[in-house]
């Protein structure tokens, strides 16, 4: 009788104290709202618009590896850029722009007031190979339109961007509208291969110019998801306040060769695959509860139901059942742990040799609350076996938290310009959980955005890197948009929205 009344009250405690984080959380100030809507505000996706998109995949800008590119064809899509965009490149005095190690592009757009301290917008102008092309819908290079979908490499990652970009200053130049704000466009050309060549080179050409600071940076990053996060309706712009770090790993085992008539017990083949095995079969632990990705579910409350709120108000005491949720997927998986990925695994000299080397490459994401040394120390622990040579190929440890509070200009110039194209999005912090270009520009700003106008939805995630890279006509004309509201957006001296969407979009 006694243990039942005690257990009644400990119910009781954690109900109250579960109903009193939920009404706290809940009683957030509202998101930005709408304003007065006119036409010059939208950029129309007419015919010239789409046909320059569909151009612009039509460039096969490959990077395979370092130093290992299609260097004509990104050269020819930087030929193609400058005599597309005449304001920009030619007529616009207000714009001086250059190419960066012959394959990359930097601009300056200069603003009419100097005491505002300029931005940077960022984008790539290199892919990813394709494979799969027996499973394409369409042809990876044809930009086609099939359905209402525009389809490529590069559609989402990242010519929509670099496109978005270009069209929006074109069309705010062509417009005779001069930005207030300066602000600075770095195109990358290998950023699929860490941008040592590109984004690098462009970041010690600022340094060499004097710029030491920048207001704040947005590059290629998270997206507008929908259906994607269980039990969350509507859309939900996930912003990168952070990314996470990588570390490629090399695994090696080494035996004498011999002929295969009379065979070890164990092969470097054997050995190396069961330590591969282990390290799938043995995630990284959750993070969840430690880091971003706490305030991007407090974030999403508005979106939920009573129950959900209840759990996400939460987390510590819900930690383990939302964390084995959020695993079951690859795309909310990525967000709450540091994940493995075994992505080239090479071995064998001929069919009856026992082989001298077997090699694997590890690629991990770091989540931000881990080092990649508590990383590699779990890994060494995890395969235990010394027969398994564990070297680093390279590393990058995560990126700091930018701010992302309602004080903050570059997350509420992004926010404001989100709601303006998604009026019923709700616009969350978040985890990147790629890489990105921006890693050479750290020192620059505190104020790092990974944000792509992409509306992604069940399935879509997928086609990062994969097979169908596709993105829809309205789409494409919200990328535009996005970026145009963005620039008039980072031009106004406190944070409140100017324009409205397009009823069409
Ligand atoms: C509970 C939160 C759910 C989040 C779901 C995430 C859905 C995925 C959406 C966007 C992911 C963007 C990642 C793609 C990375 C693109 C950049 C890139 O390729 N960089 C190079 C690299 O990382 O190697
Ligand atoms: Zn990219
Ligand atoms: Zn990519």
């Amino acid at each position: 009788m006694l243990r039942m009344v005690r257990l009644t009250l400990t119910e009781d405690v954690e109900a109250v104290v579960l109903i009193v984080r939920t009404v706290h959380l809940s009683q957030r100030p509202a998101q930005t709202s709408q304003c007065r809507q006119t036409d010059s505000d939208f950029i129309p996706l007419n015919e010239e618009r789409l046909q320059r998109f569909q151009k612009a995949l039509g460039f096969e800008s490959v990077s395979r590896d370092s130093g290992d590119s299609n260097t004509d064809e990104i050269f020819k899509f930087g030929e193609f850029i400058i005599a597309s965009f005449p304001h920009i490149h030619r007529h616009s005095p207000l714009v001086t722009w250059e190419r960066v190690n012959n394959l990359s592009l930097l601009y300056h757009i200069q603003g009419n007031d100097p005491s505002l301290k300029p931005y940077l917008l960022m984008a790539h102008i290199d892919v990813v190979p394709v494979t799969n092309l027996d499973q394409w819908d369409a042809p990876p290079f044809s930009g086609e339109v099939k359905d209402g979908f525009i389809y490529g490499r590069g559609t989402i990652d990242d010519k929509n961007n670099v496109m978005g970009i270009l069209e929006a200053t074109e069309f705010m130049l062509s417009s005779n509208i001069k930005p207030k704000r300066s602000f600075y466009i770095s195109f990358g050309h290998d950023e699929e291969t860490r941008g040592n060549a590109g984004a690098s080179q462009v970041a010690n050409l600022l340094r060499q110019k004097g710029v030491k600071e920048v207001e704040f940076i947005v590059d290629e990053g998270m997206t507008v998801l929908e259906g994607i996060i269980d039990g969350v309706a509507g859309p939900v712009a996930s912003v990168g306040v952070t990314e996470k770090g990588i570390v490629l790993l090399n695994l090696s085992v080494e035996l004498p060769p011999g002929h295969s008539s009379m065979p070890p017990r164990e092969t470097a083949i054997g050995i190396l695959a069961r330590a591969v095995l282990r390290l799938e079969e043995n995630p990284h632990p959750s993070m969840l509860g430690a880091g971003v990705e706490t305030d991007m579910f407090e974030s999403l409350v508005p979106k939920m139901s009573y129950l959900q709120r209840v759990v996400i108000s939460n987390i510590w005491l819900f930690r383990y059942p939302l964390s084995w949720l959020l695993s079951r997927k690859p795309s909310t998986n990525a967000v709450i742990r540091t994940v493995t990925a075994v992505t080239i695994f090479n071995s064998g000299v001929k069919f009856n040799m026992i082989p001298p080397l077997a090699e694997a490459k590890v690629n991990h994401r770091v989540h931000p609350s881990q080092t990649i040394q508590e990383v590699v120390d779990y890994d060494r622990a995890v395969i235990n076996d010394p027969r398994v040579k564990i070297e680093v190929v390279y590393s990058m440890e995560p990126h700091p938290v930018a701010g992302h509070g309602e004080s903050d200009f570059g997350y509420q110039v992004l926010r404001t310009s989100v709601r303006q194209i998604w009026p019923e999005a709700v616009v969350v912090p978040a985890i990147m959980v790629g890489n990105t270009d921006t890693f050479n520009f750290l020192n620059f700003s505190t104020n790092v955005y990974r944000f792509s106008p992409t509306h992604m939805f069940p399935g879509d995630p997928e086609r990062f890197h994969g097979i169908n890279e596709r993105m829809s006509v309205k789409n494409y004309e919200q990328v535009i948009n996005f970026f145009y509201h963005l620039i008039r957006n980072a031009d106004q001296a406190g944070l409140s929205p100017v324009h409205s969407a397009h009823p069409d979009l």
